[in-house]
């Protein structure tokens, strides 16, 4: 319609173009001619734009019409339109449809409407996917500039602690967490140790358990971890199998000095979740004498109203065999405090498992990709950083004692690879020569970055 309008604006003002205007009237009858054009001297710019040989037909797409202003008095220069680009307000098309097709249209059009809505609906969860993802990397990105602040600088007060620490003097303390997927374990574990830790080692003794974190105070070493195995997908196993599977996991627990029971006490209140009465079942009243049990409610920070989360704690009160409750918000930290206070008078005297001081090379792999993945933030704004995959693809520890770090940065879209790149290179490089830099005076020795940008 715009279009249309300014072409019969523009149709007007030809007729009333005086003799010495600017406007060159072959162009405007060429821009309207659907007849056959008439010879123009070749001397005429525009004359090289005809494409029909026999002097028949126009495209309209060789001339260069978004820069011409016509000095009409116009505002707006004409912008071209694609032949497989609609001039037609959609809404207008519809109407005319809806008139001259009736009712059969009129489904076209609430299908079309439909799509368009769900279209909008598929866009917006692609952002909250990209929102969701960034906050997973935030919250890795906190963790590991926590982790990297302790084990690389620590202060005064932790190497006085660690020196002056004899083996006879360390006191030790392993618990295990068990909870539902999602019960807040991990981001419990992080809270307690972020500050604070040591080293954290995937694995240690067992293959099945997982150090989720170490942290080391004065002369305490707590060990968090992770116990998977207890819940599970009971679906499809025979029953049998599931008894073996939860009884050897239990017989594995039982290696612990404390045993922390977590559950999403929001949930619980909302969408009550069977497998932790489940679990606390089968855990049994039998506790061994070896070990303490505590029971943690967590998330209580989303729980609006208080007197709920009392009705919960008077529902698990009388549960036999655990020690004690705490109301906690392992993400936000409320009560953790106390439960941290009371994990430290539970260590029990024994040497140390990990070294409080020494990096481990998963601690080492982490900050290696966070630094990279800040200065790539730095450097590369707007969307794109949420749209590229960030992986670390080699790590070797040579003999010199250098390292080689490999990372590759890979997206699906030719234009972003470029964009991340530079003009020959010079983004890349830029990021890679800063990373290199931090991790060399992190890791106090020369280390060697590659940085890939590819296609998926
Ligand atoms: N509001 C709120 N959210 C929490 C809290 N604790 C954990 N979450 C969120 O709950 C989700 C799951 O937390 P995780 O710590 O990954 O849970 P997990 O038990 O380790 O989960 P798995 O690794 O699946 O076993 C994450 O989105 C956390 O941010 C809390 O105290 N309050």
């Amino acid at each position: 319609m715009k279009a249309l309008r300014l072409i019969q604006t523009l149709a007007n003002h030809s007729s009333k173009t005086p003799k010495n205007s600017n406007l060159n009237p072959t162009f405007l009858s060429r821009f309207f001619s659907s007849q056959p054009l008439q010879e123009t001297p070749a001397s005429e710019s525009e004359e090289t734009h005809i494409t029909d040989t026999n002097g028949f037909g126009f495209d309209s797409s060789h001339y260069e019409l978004p820069n011409v202003t016509l000095g009409l008095g116009l505002d707006e220069a004409i912008t071209p339109v694609s032949n497989a680009e609609s001039t037609w307000d959609e809404k207008y098309r519809w109407k005319v449809n809806k008139t001259i097709f009736g009712e059969e249209h009129e489904k076209l059009v609430k299908d079309k409407k439909e799509k368009l809505v769900k279209e909008k609906k598929k866009k917006k969860s692609k952002k909250e996917r990209m929102m969701e993802q960034e906050e997973k990397r935030h919250r890795a990105a906190i963790l590991s500039k926590a982790l990297l602040e302790a084990a690389v600088a620590p202060t005064d007060e932790d190497e006085d602690d660690v020196e002056a620490v004899k083996m006879e003097d360390q006191l030790s303390l392993s618990v295990g967490i068990i909870g539902a997927p999602n019960a807040g374990k991990s981001a419990l574990t992080n809270f307690m140790v972020g500050t604070k830790v040591a080293a954290v080692s995937r694995k240690t003794n067992t293959t099945t358990h997982e150090v989720l974190g170490v942290m080391t105070k004065g002369k305490t070493q707590i060990c968090f971890f992770d116990t998977p195995g207890l819940i599970m997908r009971t679906n499809g196993l025979p029953k049998s199998d599931i008894r073996v599977r939860v009884e050897s996991a239990l017989s594995s627990v039982d290696l612990y000095d404390m045993l922390v029971v977590i559950f999403d006490v929001h949930r619980h209140l909302t969408r009550p979740d069977k497998r932790v009465v489940g679990l606390i079942k089968q855990m049994g009243s039998e506790v061994n004498p070896k070990q303490k049990r505590i029971l943690c409610m967590n998330k209580v920070d989303l729980v609006e109203k208080k007197k709920d989360l009392l009705k919960v704690a008077d529902q698990f009160k009388d549960l036999p065999g655990y020690e004690k409750y705490f109301m906690i918000s392992g993400l936000k930290g409320s009560g953790v405090k106390d439960l941290v206070q009371y994990l430290m008078e539970q260590a029990v005297k024994r040497p140390w498992d990990e070294d409080p001081l020494i990096m481990t090379q998963d601690v080492m792999k982490n900050i290696s990709l966070e630094v990279v993945r800040e200065k790539f933030l730095d450097h590369i704004h707007q969307e794109i950083p949420y749209d590229v995959e960030h992986r670390l693809i080699d790590w070797k520890e040579l003999r010199d004692g250098s390292i080689r770090i490999e990372q590759h940065f890979i997206t699906d879209k030719l234009s972003q690879r470029k964009i991340i790149v530079g003009k020959n290179g010079s983004k890349i490089g830029r990021i890679g020569v800063e990373a290199n830099e931090e991790l060399r005076s992190i890791f106090k020795r020369n280390v060697h970055l590659i940085l890939l940008v590819r296609l998926k």
